[in-house]
């Protein structure tokens, strides 16, 4: 691909895109209407489909959700390339390795709270579609409802490419950096970013080798949010304002990068829980010019804007919404991705940490780096949290003791950045979750201990 490291095409510019210190190029906003050419005058002026389109390509639209959703909605992107898709041979079953898709009936619901280690060392050879692991769901890929929670764990570069046309993907690295080669581009997603990958867009993973030291060959880590759902799209702000939280200018699309390539290419596709496998005689990563506003994108948690309280009491951590995909009841979103981000604590009379509480919706946590504010120990890097539908949980003990003592004096929470997939239904897990090894035994011992303090006055 034209990244400027190999030799295939070079990557024209457009004016108004930017440069990252990565030596990328991308281009800036959420739900815009972008455009993007590798060769100039790729793109037809005026039109998508013209009777011929430049350059002797194809034009071909992707579509990402129905072409009557109202516009405010609708995600389409048109892909001008060197072969149309439909260019391909049949595709057959292939191994689905651990991955799963809802709906998940192997396994009962479970209401108690679990907790996982990192995902153990990936054998030699590991790459991304043989190192996602899914942990579990809800809905039903096939009505497009509902989510599934995969971890990822790959020491090894993708040579296939992938596409899913089961839902989006969300990307949450915690360990490694990707370089992402997609049909619309590249994109570099390093831990404390996380990247999208819309509904069967076609893409590669590479494992970018971080280890300056000549070290052993990198290894990726992280998490994956797939949504069988609407796509995810920004927040309203309501009271809010027009600013704040995730700002849609941070959101960073591709510019149009390509493969010309002839020759074998195994490509996979997710289609409705199972993998296919078909091998191409080129590159499906060839094209070479699109506009539109269905398309890839990488967004720096860091560049989150964190709103909390300034006087008292501790919000819900709604207000830490990044991303969220509704459902058919205003409101309730299918999934929310939520981002716990270095922030200042100021409120008088708090018990600052997360409270106990018993959600209706159902939480699934990571942690990217550090530590979270809520536990003291046990939820580490990799590792990861399911708390269902109206179980019971918060603060563990140690917590609880310390935050009830501190003194309320202004602090700053800035050793940890964690996160939630939040969403409306219970998370079914599959059989490989409920008996791994590294789930922990005795996740509902950090609760113990919190001893009664009731006094009634007499
Ligand atoms: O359980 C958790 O740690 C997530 C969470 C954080 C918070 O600040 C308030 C409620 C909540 O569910
Ligand atoms: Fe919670």
């Amino acid at each position: 691909m034209s990244d400027g490291g190999t030799s295939r095409a070079g990557v024209f510019e457009r004016e108004g895109a930017r440069k990252t210190a990565e030596g990328l190029t991308y281009l800036s906003g959420f739900g815009n209407e972008h455009s993007s050419e590798a060769v100039p005058g790729a793109l037809p002026e005026g039109r998508n489909s013209p009777q011929r389109a430049p350059l002797g390509l194809y034009a071909e639209q992707l579509s990402g959700t129905a072409f009557t959703e109202p516009r405010a909605h609708n995600r389409r992107s048109w892909l001008y390339r060197i072969r149309p898709s439909a260019a391909h041979p049949a595709f057959t079953r292939t191994d689905n390795g651990a991955i799963r898709t809802a709906p998940f009936t192997e396994s009962v619901p479970d209401p108690n709270r679990l907790r996982w280690n990192p995902l153990p060392e990936p054998v030699p050879g590991t790459d991304f579609l043989a190192g996602l692991w899914t942990l579990g769901g809800n809905g039903d890929a096939t009505q497009r409802s509902g989510m599934a929670v995969h971890l990822y764990h790959a020491n090894s570069s993708m040579d296939r490419v992938f596409s899913d046309a089961d839902g989006e993907l969300l990307i949450v690295p915690e360990r490694g950096g990707l370089l992402l080669r997609t049909e619309f581009g590249l994109l570099h997603v390093e831990p404390s970013q996380v990247a999208l990958i819309p509904r069967g867009v076609r893409f590669r993973v590479e494992l970018l080798d971080t280890a300056s030291d000549g070290g052993p060959s990198p290894t990726a880590r992280g998490y994956v949010c797939e949504n069988y759902g609407a796509p995810f799209h920004l927040p309203d702000l309501g009271p809010i304002g027009a600013n704040g939280l995730a700002n849609a200018r941070d959101f960073q699309a591709p510019v149009a990068a390509y493969e010309d390539v002839e020759g074998p290419v195994e490509v996979v596709n997710k289609f409705c829980g199972n993998l296919w496998t078909a091998t191409y005689d080129h590159s499906p990563l060839d094209v070479v010019a699109w506009h539109g506003n269905h398309v890839p994108y990488i967004y720096d948690l860091r560049r989150f804007n964190v709103l909390g309280t300034i006087s008292y009491d501790h919000p819900d951590p709604s207000i830490f919404t990044v991303l969220t995909s509704p459902s058919d009841t205003p409101g309730l979103a299918g999934v929310d991705f939520v981002v716990f981000a270095p922030r200042w604590l100021v409120g008088e009379d708090t018990f600052r940490p997360p409270y106990f509480h018993r959600n209706v919706m159902s939480e699934y946590m990571g942690l990217i780096q550090g530590a979270y504010d809520a536990k003291a120990e046990g939820f580490v890097p990799g590792g990861g949290s399911l708390h269902n539908m109206m179980s019971a949980h918060g603060p563990d003990r140690e917590t609880f003791d310390r935050a009830s003592a501190a003194e309320l004096k202004p602090q700053k929470v800035d050793d940890g950045l964690a996160f939630m997939f939040e969403t409306r239904w219970p998370v079914t897990l599959t059989p490989q979750a409920a008996r791994a090894e590294h789930l922990q035994q005795r996740y509902d011992d950090v609760w113990q201990g919190l001893e009664r303090h009731f006094r009634p006055l007499h």
